[in-house]
Order: C-alpha cells, then structure tokens, then sequence
C-alpha cells in the first residue's frame, strides 16, 4: 500500500500482516504511524494497494467494517461541553447500545477506568489522563473486536498502565480481540504480551520486529 500526501510520499509501497492478536506499531515523530493507522480505520483514503482481513479485501464503505472497531486517535474529537455521562448517553444513542447486558458492561468500563465519581464533570474540566481514559472507554463501549489505538499510553499515569496493559492482555486471550497500538512509551516493551508482534516504521517502509 502507498500513502502520499501530495507528491510527499509518506509509506512507499508497504507490505505488512498483522497476524497476532496484538500488534505494536513503533517508529520516530513522522513516520507516518497515525496515517497508517487512520487508513486502516477507514478514516483517510490511500493511493494504491490493498487491505485485507482474513483474505478478504475490506470494503471501506461498508459500515459493518467500521462499526467493528474501536479507534482512538490522537486529537480532540470529543465534544468538551457534554459531562461524561452525558457523552456516554450519546455513544450509546448512536451505537444502540440498550440492553442490561450492555449497561453492565458499561459500568464495569466505568468502574475500570476508576470514572465513576468524574461521570458528572464537563470533560473539559477532566485531567489529560482522565480524558484519555473517557476516550478509551468510548472506543470500547460498542465492545468491537478490533481496537485501532494511537498512543493509548500517552498521558496515563504510571499506577494505571500495568491495569490497561491487563485489560489489553485479557481482552486479546479470553475474547479474542485484536488490538493495533502505536506508543512512544518504550517502558511498554518490557510487559510480557504472549501473543504480540512489533513493527517498526522507518524511511517510509515498515520492518517486523516478530518474536
Ligand atoms: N493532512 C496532512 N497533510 C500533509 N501532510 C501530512 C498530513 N498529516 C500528516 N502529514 C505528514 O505525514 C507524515 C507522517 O505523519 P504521521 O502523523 O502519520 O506520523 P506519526 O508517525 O504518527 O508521528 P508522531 O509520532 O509524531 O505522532 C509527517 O511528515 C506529517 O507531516
């Protein structure tokens, strides 16, 4: 797959296969891992090339790709002036998320990501943590099977890192789920994840880093 932006050619020709339940997408400031990662999550077009999950060429406009993953990007796309319950009620409006089953999965992402006494604040009045922990929380909420994560690790205090890295563990063996993360946080590589592969991106091609 190329992605240009212009005539500025940002990944050139690049072949990769994400085949473990977790992948690790490393490279320096500009290397062209958020556009990566948002072509893959069907938010920006690329020029050629193909993308495939399990040997089926994925049909971007098809909504049921979409709706199947969890994507947190980098900047701003939360409304600031909804408290988070209300931005819960609103995800959930849009997912159609009404069951018991899934209120009780909700709580326990509230309860997970310790929001349960921030659920009446404007996120705007949130910590950069505690925005980036509704964040991740609104990536799960329609409990996709594929989280597209840039830098989930940003901004999260150290105490909290080792329970995410669980819950990614976790979720990746007792559910199946598959997770694509970029991080600059090199502490991550010493958590032990069984299942996982790491990729780094470099000089506009990408190299495997397998175990
Ligand atoms: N909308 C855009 N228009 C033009 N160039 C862009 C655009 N978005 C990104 N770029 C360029 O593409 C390159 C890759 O950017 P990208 O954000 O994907 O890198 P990254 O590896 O995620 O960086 P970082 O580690 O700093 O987050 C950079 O040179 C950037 O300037």
């Amino acid at each position: 797959m190329t992605k240009k932006y212009g005539s500025n050619i940002i990944l050139n020709d690049i072949s990769i296969q994400f085949n473990k339940n977790i992948s690790f997408l490393f490279g320096d400031n500009g290397t062209g891992k958020s556009t990566l990662l948002n072509i893959l999550a069907g938010a920006l077009k690329y020029n050629s090339g193909s993308i495939y999950i399990n040997d089926k060429e994925i049909d971007f406009k098809d909504n049921s790709y979409k709706r199947n993953i969890g994507f947190l990007i980098d900047y701003p796309t939360y409304p600031t002036q909804f408290t988070v319950k209300e931005y819960i009620s609103l995800l959930n409006y849009i997912y159609r998320n009404d069951t018991k089953l899934q209120k009780s999965y909700q709580e326990n992402l509230i309860t997970f990501f310790e929001l349960d006494k921030y659920q009446n604040l404007q996120i705007s009045e949130l910590s950069t943590g505690f925005v980036k922990r509704v964040k991740l929380l609104a990536t799960m909420l329609h409990n996709p099977n594929l989280f597209i994560w840039d830098e989930p690790f940003s901004g999260i205090d150290k105490n909290f890192i080792p329970k995410l890295v669980n819950k990614i563990k976790a979720l990746s063996l007792e559910e199946n789920k598959f997770f694509l993360i970029t991080t600059h946080i090199s502490e991550i590589k010493s958590f032990d994840f069984t299942n996982s592969s790491e990729f780094i991106l470099e000089n506009k091609k990408i190299s495997s880093d397998n175990k």
